[in-house]
């Protein structure tokens, strides 16, 4: 049988520190999205809050009743969401990402690659695990933004068996480029679908663009988003990914005995 699924990025301008106000964005975003027939849906990089790096302590302790609402919003709406959040645990903070499918709490992963340019690492701990986890809609990897620039990371979560990337982002001017490039390299070379939701707006001297991007394995860009609120959607097809991957096999002639090992 031929599996399809329909996938979306959701994409908003978070407002720093204002949790009300972004909690409303992201769950209205999340019932539009189920009423336009999509069964997953990935939110942007620390939706709740933006890099409000000096509240975080604060704004991360609403993070658990954000999490239970969603767990009832997808179950109730029958979604499979991805988005990351601030998490707090033995007084450490992580940029965390969760995979609810359809109310239950699938998988976490917390961010491996902190953006030291932007300070991430002076205020947030870094992960120290991978996740690819079976879901309703397919395999999902997870990971996020600035991990982007880490190929290695993603030929792992490929290898595990991802079928579809999921990637919050946070990803600001002038880099555009590099954002969709990346994006593109990765689904190509990993021949899987990419759903990349990044937010948009201004937050402090950060002008985020936007371009959520869903992506095929061949490489095409199915859906993209403006620079404004939007919620880009597209229809993945599984057989699709078979059939290229069947024509160009790029699993079945890497030569990991030459140039490493990664399992
Ligand atoms: N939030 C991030 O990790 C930003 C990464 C980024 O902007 C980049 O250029 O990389």
């Amino acid at each position: 049988m031929n599996r399809q699924i329909r996938s979306a990025a959701i994409q908003f301008n978070i407002t720093l520190g204002d949790v009300a106000r972004n909690r409303g964005k992201a769950f209205s975003a999340l019932q539009q999205a189920a009423d336009d027939g999509v069964q997953l849906a990935v939110l942007p990089e620390m939706w709740s809050t933006g890099y409000d790096y000096r509240r975080l302590v604060e704004l991360a302790k609403e993070t658990p009743a954000i999490l239970a609402e969603l767990q009832e919003t997808a179950a109730r709406l029958g979604l499979v969401v991805v988005g990351s959040l601030p998490e707090s645990e033995d007084g450490k903070l992580y940029n965390s990402a969760t995979v609810i499918d359809r109310g239950e709490l699938r998988g976490r992963y917390r961010k491996l690659h902190l953006f030291s340019t932007m300070g991430e690492d002076r205020f947030l701990a870094a992960g120290d695990s991978t996740l690819v986890v079976p879901t309703s809609v397919g395999r999902l990897g997870v990971a996020i933004c600035y991990d982007l620039r880490f190929p290695e990371l993603f030929r792992k979560l490929a290898l595990e068996g991802a079928e579809i990337l999921c990637l919050p982002a946070e990803w600001p001017k002038p880099r555009q480029e590099h954002w969709r490039t990346l994006l593109r390299a990765r689904a190509i070379e990993n021949q899987q679908f990419v759903v990349a939701a990044n937010c948009c707006g201004i937050q402090g001297k950060l002008d985020f663009f936007g371009m959520s991007l869903l992506i095929s394995p061949w490489g095409e860009v199915l859906a993209e988003g403006g620079e404004t609120d939007c919620q880009p959607t597209a229809l993945f097809d599984f057989e699709q990914m078979t059939s290229f991957r069947s024509k160009i096999r790029c699993f079945q002639d890497r030569r990991p005995e030459i140039y490493g090992t990664l399992p």
